[in-house]
């Protein structure tokens, strides 16, 4: 693998930023990777680990950074932005990792430095851990990276930050923002969200202890869980930055689930049916696009979901 940038600035030192790390020093794809996170803990353990340079300052790491990745939660994108934007190189590209793409696109681009290039992006691939010791580098391996570039975005910068996540191992893709925050609500931030109150309902279930819910943990609630440990804050930012396609998803969402509710009350066992062996194609669509990797059972005699 060759080289693709001299010198890579990781600003958020978390799971994102700590897979791309390993990542690209396992490739040899930077010369240098910098890194600084806001927390003194956060910094000294990626220092610890050696996940790269850490520096004192975000301006220190951006530093002759020709790629500088914003990978902090999505309201601290802006200010981020404002404290590095007088540091950063001349013809340095900034990308972002941040889960929804117009809110960062409007809080960050206002402050990019003329001769700076902005191309946002988001990689479809995390787990429900979060800080640098969470990070391992065949995180992005086989997965969606989408960019949501401007129009006015330079195509050689847009080329480069394409070539390093294609090294990274995921597959990339072109999308405008709007609508990546659509498509986002429906696959990731809506489940989300069911998830944690899915959690959440089984918290207040006085009638059922704590003991049985974890004794007795089927294994779809198990996957409830998984999601609802994911980063608080984080999460907190995705909604409240993704607020309009979030909440007309939820709207959906609760219409469907009265749809189905309303046909367990009726006894109705054809549509539950017709319903199901809808969802179940859709699952298996995804499968056969060779978008579950961690779907092993799949296709196996005697498994389950064929
Ligand atoms: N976790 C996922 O599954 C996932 C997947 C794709 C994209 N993302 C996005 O990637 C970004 C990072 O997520 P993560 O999972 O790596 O989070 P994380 O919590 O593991 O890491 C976030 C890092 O940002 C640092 N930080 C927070 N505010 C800061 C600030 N103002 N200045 C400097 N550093 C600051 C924290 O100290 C931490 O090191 C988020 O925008 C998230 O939406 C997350
Ligand atoms: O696998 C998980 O734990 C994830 O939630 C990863 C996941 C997702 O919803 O798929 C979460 C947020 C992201 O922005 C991208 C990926």
């Amino acid at each position: 693998m060759s080289v693709i940038y001299d010198r890579v600035a990781l600003i958020g030192l978390g799971l994102i930023a700590g897979s791309m790390a390993l990542a690209i020093r396992e490739g040899g794809l930077a010369r240098e990777v910098t890194g600084f996170a806001r927390s003194q803990a956060t910094r000294d353990v990626a220092c610890e680990i050696d996940l790269c340079t850490v520096c004192d300052t975000a301006a220190e790491a951006v530093a002759g950074a020709d790629l500088v990745v914003l990978a902090v939660p999505v309201g601290a994108m802006g200010d981020v932005m404002a404290e590095i934007a007088p540091h950063l190189a001349p013809g340095a590209t900034v990308t972002d990792v941040g889960s929804v793409k117009q809110s960062v696109i409007d809080a960050v681009a206002p402050h990019l430095p003329a001769g700076v290039h902005f191309v946002p992006g988001h990689p479809l691939a995390g787990t429900e851990h979060s800080g640098p010791r969470a990070g391992f580098a065949s995180l992005f391996r086989n997965r969606w990276w989408l960019l949501t570039p401007l129009p006015d975005s330079d195509a050689d910068a847009i080329a480069r930050l394409d070539r390093l996540i294609t090294a990274l191992g995921a597959k990339t893709d072109r999308m405008e923002a709007p609508h990546h925050d659509l498509v986002l609500a429906v696959t990731s931030h809506a489940p989300h969200l069911i998830a944690y109150t899915m959690v959440g309902v089984a918290d207040h279930l006085r009638r059922v202890s704590g003991e049985e819910v974890i004794q007795y943990s089927a294994a779809g609630f198990r996957d409830f869980t998984r999601i609802a440990a994911s980063d608080p804050t984080m999460w907190r930012d995705v909604f409240l930055h993704n607020k309009e396609a979030t909440l007309d998803i939820l709207g959906r969402f609760t219409e469907e689930l009265f749809v189905l509710q309303r046909a367990i009350r009726m006894g109705d066992g054809q549509q539950l049916h017709d319903y199901f062996t809808r969802t179940r194609a859709i699952r298996r669509g995804i499968i056969e696009a060779g978008q579950d990797t961690e779907a092993p059972d799949f296709g196996r005699p005697g498994a389950r979901a064929t």
